[in-house]
C-alpha cells in the first residue's frame, strides 16, 4: 500500500496547484484610520470561465480517520476553489492531496498537512481530495464558482494509495 509523505504546506511547495491563504509573507497595511490592518489579495478567484460567479459557502466537515485510503480524487474544470478554515486555533489542521491538473496519474499526488490558519485556493482544474478535516468537526469558508457547465470531473481509485 503506497503511503503518500505529508509534506508541510508552503506558498512555494504548492505553487503547482494553486495558492496558500495565510497573513504570513502576505502583504498588509493599515485601514479604517488605523483601527484595522488589510491583509491584501491572499488568493484570486477563477469563476469567469462560461460566465460563472464566485460565491462564498460554509462546508461543516466531520473529521476523517487516519490512515485515509484514497478512492476518489475530483477537479473543477470551469473554475478554482478556496477552502479557508474557521478556527482560531493555530494547531488546528487538516490534509489535502493534489495532483496537477490535466490527465490524472496517482504517481503524481502530494499530500500537505495544512495548520488551521492556512488556506489553499485550488487552481482551475487541479486534482484534489475531497475535503478532509481532522480530528473534530470543522468548519471552513469555500469560495467557489456557481454557473453553467459540469464543474466537476471524478476519478475513483482503488484505495491502494494511503495518507496520513
Ligand atoms: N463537492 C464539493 O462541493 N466539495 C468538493 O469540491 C471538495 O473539494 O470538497
Ligand atoms: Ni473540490
Amino acid at each position: 500500500m503506497p503511503q503518500l509523505p505529508l509534506q508541510t504546506l508552503s506558498r512555494q511547495a504548492f505553487a503547482p496547484f494553486g495558492e496558500v491563504i495565510m497573513l504570513e509573507g502576505a502583504r498588509h497595511y493599515p485601514i479604517n484610520q488605523g483601527t484595522t490592518e488589510r491583509f491584501h489579495a491572499l488568493a484570486m478567484a477563477d469563476t469567469q470561465t462560461q460566465d460563472g460567479k464566485t460565491i462564498l459557502s460554509v462546508f461543516r466537515a466531520q473529521p476523517r480517520a487516519l490512515p485515509l485510503a484514497i478512492e476518489v480524487m475530483e477537479c473543477h474544470p470551469l473554475g478554482s476553489q478556496a477552502f479557508v478554515p474557521l478556527t482560531s486555533d493555530k494547531d488546528d489542521e487538516y490534509l489535502v492531496v493534489v495532483a496537477p491538473p490535466g490527465e490524472f496519474a496517482a504517481d503524481q499526488m502530494q499530500a500537505f498537512i495544512c495548520k488551521g490558519l492556512q488556506g489553499v485556493n485550488y487552481a482551475r482544474g487541479v486534482w484534489h481530495h475531497p475535503l478532509i478535516a481532522l480530528h473534530k468537526q470543522s468548519d471552513f469558508i469555500v469560495m467557489d464558482r456557481i454557473g453553467e457547465g459540469f464543474n466537476c470531473d471524478e476519478i475513483a481509485l482503488d484505495g491502494s494509495w494511503t495518507v496520513g
